[in-house]
């Protein structure tokens, strides 16, 4: 089992040693990436995905459970440790949503109920609904990615699970953290989104490639990130109203923007 996933510090874009030289990321944990755009926050997830060994441009090094992985670990897929999900990632394949999930639940020898609910799963994460019978291609960018947060959280059961930047994913974000990060997996976030980050455990700032430092979200972080997230939740009912052509009458924002 996978107890404790490690990164050791390399060297930033200017070959300059990262300040943070150490990071453990426990079981159970969630750690948000946040930094400005080009700060390095897709390379350090790459890092990870890859279990580099001071092997890509940032020299890094990941350990698994306090080692270094097995060569048997970083090649062979069937003991794929990792599971990401990015914003522009969608289906390929000429099948229906249920041939693709049976397919899948089999490679990874999961049982066949598994199919129903990873859909029923999927649709809590989307408003637009998805059926078994759906051909994978016809589905909107925000039901795929939907269909892919419930598939790693229910048939892939990676231990390490990886997103970057959910937010535009067209889907219900703070619900789609939330059944990645149970199970007891090791979640890692890249995010622009201050209600994601400030959900997380622990967010690592990046800065010119490198790591920056690591905060601890407190108390009222997340105290604020579950008020936020309240308006998060009104904002994606309202889009899909309006996108329905209907109108709105019954929503109130005086006491809110005062
Ligand atoms: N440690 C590093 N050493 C050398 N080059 C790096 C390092 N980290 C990142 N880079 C390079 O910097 C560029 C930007 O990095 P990256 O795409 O990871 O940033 P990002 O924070 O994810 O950006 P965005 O918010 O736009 O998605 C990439 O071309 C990447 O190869």
């Amino acid at each position: 089992m996978i107890k404790r996933v490690t990164i050791l510090g390399g060297y930033d874009k200017f070959g300059e040693k990262e300040p943070v030289r150490r990071v453990d990321i426990n079981r159970g944990e969630i750690f948000g990436v946040v930094g400005p755009t080009g700060s390095g926050k897709s390379s350090l997830i790459a890092d990870i995905e890859q279990l580099a060994q001071r092997d890509t441009f940032s020299r890094r090094k990941i350990l698994v459970n306090d080692r270094e992985p097995t060569y048997e670990d970083r090649t062979n897929p069937r003991k794929k440790m990792v599971a990401q999900l990015s914003q522009n990632m969608n289906f390929l394949a000429d099948m229906t949503v249920g041939e693709f999930l049976t397919l899948h639940a089999k490679c990874r020898g999961a049982h066949k109920s598994c199919v129903n609910k990873v859909i029923k799963l999927a649709n809590t994460l989307t408003g637009e609904p998805i059926k078994k019978n759906h051909d994978l291609t016809i589905l909107s960018g925000g039901q795929s990615r939907a269909l892919m947060v419930a598939d790693v959280a229910i048939i892939s059961d990676s231990p390490i699970v990886l997103i970057d930047e959910i937010e535009n994913a067209g889907i219900r974000k703070h619900e789609a953290l939330e059944v990645l990060s149970g199970h007891g997996k090791i979640v890692m976030v890249v995010t622009h989104d201050p209600i994601l980050a400030l959900m997380t455990d622990k967010r690592i700032v990046m800065k010119n490639g490198g790591m920056q430092k690591i905060v601890t979200t407190t108390a009222h972080e997340k105290e604020l990130s579950k008020e936020l997230s309240k308006i998060d939740d009104l904002l994606l009912n309202l889009r899909d109203k309006v996108r329905h052509g209907e109108i709105i009458e019954d929503i109130q924002l005086k006491g809110l923007t005062g």
